[in-house]
């Protein structure tokens, strides 16, 4: 964290990724120290318990493998790729830390280039090697992540297209860019990933999605696999509901994000002090989303366990259902949808 604290010190907060996630309060120290660590146990329950109604008090705490292991603690196999980043943006700089965060791979193995020559330092400042060209980063990397908006892409894959062998991975991670277009600018021999991640893969906790094209191999998805892995979760899927999947856990960070806030908020409004709220605000979303992944409950069923008859839950629920909040967050995934749509069309 020291190390994330210098570099935001020296090129301000407004080039970073991690400004809003890591403010140097005491509270949201603890807060990212409890992201950090490996979950220690899963929460089980018997056929009978996921079908009726649940009581806290009757799952069972199973000691499970640590999935995402701290890279900091152990042994973590060092992948034997270079990686390299066409665009040094908020994803690319998500990503790059994540990797290297988790032991995956070495910093001085990961590329970059950015016309932006405040994101080539950032990037430099953490390790990694910026380059003059996307050419250049192309023949510095095996896996190559496009990593530029979506109107960029074509361009640069026109760019380094006349570089690109057989041992190139090319992963595009640009909302609503089809295969058949990535296909089309690096040329029919490329080994094109189509992969929707989220900015979580910073802390070890993407929700990804990917698609193959081209003469994509199963090696090449195997690798992506192993590098999505390393930073969260990653499921292969149509290409047609990459579109879902942005609208969904690609944008849905932002939706996290501004729940917090608000969350936060209110706390406020309610007499906390603000950095006590915040970390509140996040470990509850922390919480609650851990106790649905490793419970495997109905989100529903779990409502109804800290909702006490004529207690405080139902009446904050109360409001929330007034507010109409699960049309807003339905609307949200949809708009968004429709919006990677679009830009597959453009
Ligand atoms: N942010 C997110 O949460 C997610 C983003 N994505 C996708 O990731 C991609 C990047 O998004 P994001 O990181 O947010 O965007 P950013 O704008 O932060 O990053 C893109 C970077 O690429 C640079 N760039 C522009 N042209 C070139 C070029 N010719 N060669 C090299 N670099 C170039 C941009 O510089 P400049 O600004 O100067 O143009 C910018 O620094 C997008 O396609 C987006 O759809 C996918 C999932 C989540
Ligand atoms: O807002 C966007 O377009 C990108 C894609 C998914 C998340 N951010």
């Amino acid at each position: 964290m020291l190390q994330i604290y210098r570099v935001l010190g020296r090129h301000g907060f407004r080039d970073s990724f991690f400004p809003l996630a890591f403010r140097s309060s005491a509270a949201l120290r603890g807060f990212s120290a409890a992201i950090f660590s490996p979950p220690v146990s899963s929460v089980k329950l018997t056929a009978e318990q996921v079908k009726g109604p649940v009581h806290l008090q009757s799952v069972i705490i199973v000691p499970q493998a640590t999935a995402f292991p701290n890279a900091m603690t152990s042994a973590t196999a060092v992948l034997d790729k270079r990686i390299g980043f066409l665009g040094s943006g908020q994803m690319a700089e998500a990503l790059a830390r994540g990797l290297i965060k988790r032991g995956l791979v070495t910093a001085e193995r990961i590329a970059c280039n950015d016309p932006n020559p405040v994101r080539k330092e950032l990037f430099k400042s953490f390790g990694a090697m910026p380059y003059d060209s996307n050419v250049d980063v192309a023949r510095n990397a095996d896996v190559l992540f496009v990593a530029v908006k979506p109107q960029h892409v074509a361009q640069v894959l026109t760019e380094v297209r006349s570089v690109l062998t057989e041992t190139h991975t090319v992963v595009s991670i640009a909302a609503g860019i089809t295969v058949e277009k990535l296909v089309e600018a690096a040329g029919p021999d490329a080994h094109v990933v189509r992969v929707m991640p989220n900015t979580p893969c910073l802390v070890g906790e993407t929700a990804a999605a990917m698609c193959l094209g081209g003469k994509a191999t199963p090696e090449d998805e195997a690798l992506v696999r192993t590098i999505f892995e390393a930073v969260g979760k990653i499921y292969t899927v149509d290409e047609k509901l990459l579109a879902a999947v942005t609208g969904l856990s690609g944008s849905g960070p932002a939706y996290v994000f501004m729940m917090v806030e608000a969350l936060a908020d209110g706390g406020v409004r309610a007499g906390l002090p603000r950095d006590i709220a915040q970390a509140l605000a996040a470990q509850t979303v922390l919480g609650s989303a851990k106790m649905v992944l490793e419970t495997g409950t109905h989100p529903g069923a779990l409502k109804d366990m800290v909702t006490s008859p004529a207690g405080t839950t139902i009446a904050g629920v109360h409001e929330l259902e007034k507010a109409g909040v699960r049309a807003a967050f339905m609307s949200a995934v949809v708009a968004a949808t429709e919006r990677a749509n679009q830009l597959s069309k453009m």
